[in-house]
């Protein structure tokens, strides 16, 4: 593969948490064999084999989206519409998604979620996680996790979603799906998966059986994460604390205490700003979270029931209007705090000495994802909220999306 220069940069976002400024002016960086080779003063660039002039546009890592459900089929615009008309959200919906989902064939399925990971790099993401979780038997959860292993970068088991109907159109035994979901399905999946996460919240699962789920995945080897205290006080923020969950998401209903817990843990605080939009939640505390020291997480969330888009320059832009974090927090959240949610940012690779190549900073040695906006500065992204600000996007050192 041939190295390229990218000059003429007006912002250089590096998204470097070690590092105190948020962007470097007329900077130069070198991408070779898919890495981040160089970076530094234009006077100072090496030479490369091919030359990129973005002509004064800010570049940034690509986005992190760390929470995703792609696996889905069917739409539910008329549970969106009841919302908006003053309904709530419950966990409910999900049967509705599941039965759509089941309903698809492998090549239908494939199909969705391949174009949803196309829309996604549209948008300016290059590393993207992904959740089972409209399977809900067996067959059905370790059909989504085969086919999402192919298509995303992370894919996590989400087998407790909700507790499923049965034949006679009830809800089956919570503590027996559970079993399942500890079981079978579990060993079923297993080989497509790295993370397991669990719904718990009132109406889809207590954290006894969140914890149940949780220790089994993690014996058998899988990272933890949460949803967590979407709908109410679940407790969930709490138990991934408790066990070092990678993340917990969502946190829209949480203490003093939840924060406190958050900040002095290795647990990330998801935030899904466009959830919280499309389901009219109160917003999560993403400001309360980083004034007490927590790391802060910003994902897409994109799934059928609460959060229709997988756009990141929209969670990104409503982070910064409403949620009122700044737009450099907001950058930093939605690149590396997704990494690190994911365990793949430079720290994480760093301490646990391993060869993978480090994602959501930019830094000599990390994988060289770039996303590059039609403006001057990442402020655009939030001052022009809904404009067409991605450019170009650049995977591990391809170009992939823009002209
Ligand atoms: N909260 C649980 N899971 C999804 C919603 C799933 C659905 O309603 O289909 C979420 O993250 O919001
Ligand atoms: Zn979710």
């Amino acid at each position: 593969m041939s190295s390229e220069l990218l000059v003429g940069i007006g912002e250089l976002w590096t998204a470097d948490p070690d590092e105190e400024r948020a962007f470097v002016p007329d900077a130069t960086l070198v991408v070779d064999d898919g890495r981040i080779a160089w970076l530094g003063p234009a006077a100072q660039a090496p030479e490369a084999d091919r030359r990129t002039d973005v002509e004064g546009r800010a570049v940034l890592p690509g986005w992190v989206d760390s929470h995703s459900h792609l696996v889905f089929a069917g739409d539910r615009a008329a549970e969106f519409a009841a919302r908006m008309a003053g309904q709530a959200y419950a966990a409910g919906g999900i049967g509705v998604t599941t039965a759509a989902t089941r309903e698809a064939s492998d090549e239908e399925l494939a199909a969705l979620v391949a174009g949803r990971v196309r829309d996604a790099t549209a948008g300016g993401t290059t590393y993207l996680e992904t959740k089972t979780g409209y399977g809900l038997n067996v067959e059905q959860e370790a059909r989504a996790a085969r086919l999402a292993a192919g298509l995303v970068d992370e894919v996590t088991y989400l087998g407790a979603h909700l507790v499923p109907t049965g034949p006679d159109g009830q809800p089956v035994d919570a503590d027996e799906y559970v079993d399942l979901v500890c079981g079978a399905m579990l060993q079923a999946v297993r080989p497509y998966v790295t993370w397991a996460d669990v719904f718990c919240e009132e109406g889809a699962f207590t954290p006894e059986q969140s914890r149940r789920v949780l220790q089994a995945c993690a014996e058998a080897g899988l990272g933890l994460r949460v949803h967590g205290n979407q709908l109410g006080h679940s407790g969930g923020v709490a138990l991934a604390v408790e066990l070092g969950a990678a993340s917990v998401d969502h946190v829209n209903y949480v203490t003093d205490t939840d924060i406190e817990a958050l900040a002095s843990s290795d647990t990330v605080a998801t935030i899904l700003p466009a959830c919280d939009l499309s389901t009219r939640a109160p917003l999560a505390p993403g400001r309360a979270l980083l004034d007490a020291g927590a790391t802060v997480a910003i994902a897409s969330n994109c799934n059928p029931g609460t959060s229709y888009t997988s756009s990141m320059n929209f969670c990104v832009a409503t982070a910064v209007l409403q949620m009122r974090l700044t737009v450099e927090e907001t950058v930093l959240a939605a690149t590396y705090g997704g990494a690190r949610a994911l365990r793949r940012d430079v720290r994480s690779v760093a301490a646990q000495g391993d060869d993978r190549t480090p994602v959501g900073t930019l830094a000599v040695g990390a994988r060289a994802d770039l996303h590059v906006l039609d403006a001057p500065s990442a402020t655009h992204l939030a001052y022009r909220p809904g404009m067409p600000l991605t450019w170009g996007v650049w995977r591990s050192g391809h170009r992939v999306a823009g002209a």
